[in-house]
């Protein structure tokens, strides 16, 4: 018997004979060897640098001159606020920025609870995607500025923002595809964290803003870097140069944001702004999780490799979806795509 596998718009007639055999010899050769890959390239590999171990997304360690664990005690010494992070059985998690009376600025204790937050992500087998959101209808207005006052001396600000790198880089190469829910206003680093996540999606009349330049600074949580490889350079520019506000209507227009929600988080009828994020995101995390991870980790090792190091990259993350459960369940369900 002969079926038709529709892949990359080509039609290619395989036996079902020869698909069984290609999977034992994918599921006893291939997986293991990937696997084993895979673990073998997590120390030293560029796979291994961005998408396999724990926290090993880092841009700073102690070649650099960083001390993670003095970091994190000099922080601590500015404490408010929280962040919260719910993992739902959906495999969708929500993260949020929970400091109302700052609107939602970032403490330093904040940053390092953010940082927890992160390293629990990384380990969540089961997890496919992240919302990221303030509480009460703000999302943030970037660094809190009594911490930003009291530790104005350049060298302890490099180390804020070392440590601040690492946390986002971190979190924008989570294996879930992440969104940010931009209500209210995203100021300053605010602004910077939406960036790292995957996808924006800004509320009615909400705003996104580099304030940095009217505060005699420009971005150092990795927020320039992130806003040119979205926005091009050109409108990166624009919106540096002139600390533009960007609205959803500016935002959908430059690449900035990618969906637009109507209505707010208090109003009781409509679908509150966490459906309407969690419906959109949902599109593109439905599937199993192994295989929605491997979807990001492409998608990341595309963004931030060079070429050769991307291609065997999708060729090592490949090798641990052929021949896995949802690939065989698809073969034998005898999947088209119309
Ligand atoms: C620039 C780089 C740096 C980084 O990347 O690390 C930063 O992010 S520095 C911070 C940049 N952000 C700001 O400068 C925001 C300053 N705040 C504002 O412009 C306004 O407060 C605004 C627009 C966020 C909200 O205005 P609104 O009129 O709606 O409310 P209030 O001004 O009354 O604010 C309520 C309450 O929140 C305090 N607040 C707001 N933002 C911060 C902040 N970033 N740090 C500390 N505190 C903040 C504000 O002072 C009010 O407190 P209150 O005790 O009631 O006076």
């Amino acid at each position: 018997m002969d079926f038709n596998v529709t892949q990359h718009d080509s039609h290619y007639k395989v036996s079902v004979g020869t698909l069984l055999l290609l999977n034992v010899f994918n599921r006893m050769v291939l997986c293991p060897l990937s696997r084993q890959l895979l673990k073998s390239s997590s120390s030293c590999g560029a796979w291994g640098r961005l998408l396999q171990r724990p926290s090993s997304g880092c841009v700073y360690s102690s070649i650099h001159g960083f001390n993670q664990k003095e970091v994190k005690e000099k922080l601590q010494a500015f404490p408010g606020g929280s962040i919260d992070l719910l993992k739902q059985d959906s495999g969708i998690a929500i993260l949020t920025i929970n400091n109302p009376s700052r609107m939602n600025a970032f403490s330093g204790s904040m940053m390092v609870d953010l940082e927890d937050k992160v390293s629990q992500l990384e380990k969540w087998t089961d997890g496919k995607g992240l919302i990221v959101q303030g509480a009460a209808e703000t999302f943030c207005s970037g660094s809190d500025l009594s911490a930003v006052r009291a530790i104005s001396d350049p060298q302890d600000g490099m180390k804020m923002c070392m440590f601040m790198q690492n946390a986002l880089t971190r979190l924008l190469r989570l294996p879930l595809i992440s969104v940010a829910l931009v209500e209210g206003r995203a100021l300053g680093g605010g602004a910077e964290l939406t960036t790292a996540c995957d996808f924006r999606l800004m509320a009615h009349a909400s705003v996104i803003q580099f304030v940095h330049k009217h505060m005699g600074l420009v971005p150092g949580w990795g927020g320039a870097a992130r806003l040119v490889n979205i926005v091009g350079s050109q409108n990166a520019l624009k919106l540096l140069g002139g600390a533009l506000k960007v609205d959803p209507e500016f935002g959908l227009q430059i690449g900035l944001a990618d969906g637009v929600l109507e209505g707010s988080q208090v109003e009781k009828h409509a679908e509150t702004l966490l459906q309407q994020a969690t419906n959109w995101l949902s599109l593109y995390t439905k599937g199993p999780a192994p295989v929605i991870q491997a979807v990001k980790k492409v998608v990341v090792s595309g963004r931030e490799l060079p070429l050769s190091e991307t291609l065997r990259t999708e060729k090592d993350v490949f090798g641990t979806v052929w021949g896995g459960p949802a690939n065989l369940q698809a073969l034998a369900s005898k999947s088209i795509h119309k």
